[in-house]
């Protein structure tokens, strides 16, 4: 295990932004760290890269409290969005100052990716744009190859061709150089098919923790008349429910058996999996609102 957290909470006063969280991160995996505004995902990850005092409970990276731990630090990247730098630095002096920094730092690979975001070497950050400065800290995040790279929504201000160029080098790079890398984002659907595993945090808990293939047959969407779509979810886990007119469309947690599959195409109703951002937007709002299953009320949504 490359990362255990066991019981960790963090106040800032009288708010608890990470609420008694324990899970493990493995070896070489690509993780998504999901969650609403708020949900305590940065402070997460500041705690794990030791940014931050826990209140409670016990992080390993490497066996050893990262906290002021050198030796664990310089094999964690953390990219975010917020990252300073001295006033005069020019985007050279950020790639020299990584190239010191993290001891697997690949400077062809930084120049391949500067060229492929258009990136200028010799503008001041001050004067980066805002996608700009999310690419510097990409090409950052990547070229370090650090066994443990953390990106906390790094696409702000990226376009769509450049997100779709971080995700596609992060995916060629991984395969080639496997690290732990640990993806913050709202971007769900987008990011779907290179997250390996999936951590969903609400209000400071994790309310999900599960390989992604495992959540690909985790809930169903049917739609169809609402009588049948009632009688057919009836026994089941429902997530959500929302009514147009006769038309009902029920998120339900699992797979349907070949029988009730059948049954639903027979009587109108369609039944498709869910995608990662459907159940995702099901699971936080349900904590958020209570069950959802209210047959008599109108969906709101
Ligand atoms: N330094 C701080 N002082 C006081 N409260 C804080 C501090 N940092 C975070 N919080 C609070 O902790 C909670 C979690 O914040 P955090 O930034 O970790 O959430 P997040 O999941 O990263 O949110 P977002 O997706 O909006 O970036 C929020 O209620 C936030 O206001």
């Amino acid at each position: 295990m490359t990362i255990t957290v066991t019981g960790v909470s963090k106040a800032f006063g009288g708010v608890t932004a990470v609420d008694d969280v324990t899970f493990t991160l493995k070896e070489n995996r690509v993780y998504g760290l999901l969650g609403r505004n708020g949900a305590g995902k940065t402070t997460l990850m500041q705690l794990l890269t030791g940014q931050l005092f826990r209140t409670a409970g016990d992080i390993s990276v490497f066996g050893a409290d990262p906290v002021e731990n050198e030796a664990v630090l310089t094999r964690m990247c953390f990219i975010k969005e917020s990252q300073r730098y001295p006033d005069q630095f020019q985007v050279r002096h950020v790639l020299a100052s990584a190239a010191m920094l993290y001891p697997n730092w690949d400077a062809d690979f930084a120049a391949a990716l500067l060229a492929d975001f258009a990136l200028p070497t010799n503008r001041r950050v001050k004067k980066l744009s805002r996608g700009m400065l999310s690419a510097l800290g990409v090409i950052v995040g990547l070229a370090a190859r650090a066994p443990v790279t953390l990106f906390d929504e790094p696409y702000l201000g990226l376009d769509a061709v450049a997100r779709q160029l971080f995700y596609d080098r992060l995916l060629a790079d991984v395969a080639e150089h496997p690290r732990t890398v640990v993806l913050s984002t709202h971007l769900i659907d987008e990011v779907a098919d290179l997250l390996e595993h999936v951590i969903v945090m609400d209000r400071g808990r994790i309310v999900l923790d599960r390989e992604a293939d495992a959540l690909r047959g985790e809930a169903a969407l049917l739609t169809g008349p609402s009588g049948v779509v009632d009688e057919l979810t009836a026994d089941l886990d429902v997530l959500h429910l929302e009514r147009l007119g006769a038309i009902a469309r029920v998120t339900v947690r699992g797979v349907l058996d070949r029988d009730t599959r059948d049954d639903a195409a027979a009587r109108g109703v369609t039944v498709e999996p869910a995608t990662l951002q459907q159940l995702f937007v099901r699971l936080t709002t349900q904590s958020a609102a209570g069950p959802q299953r209210a047959p008599q009320k109108e969906a709101t949504r």
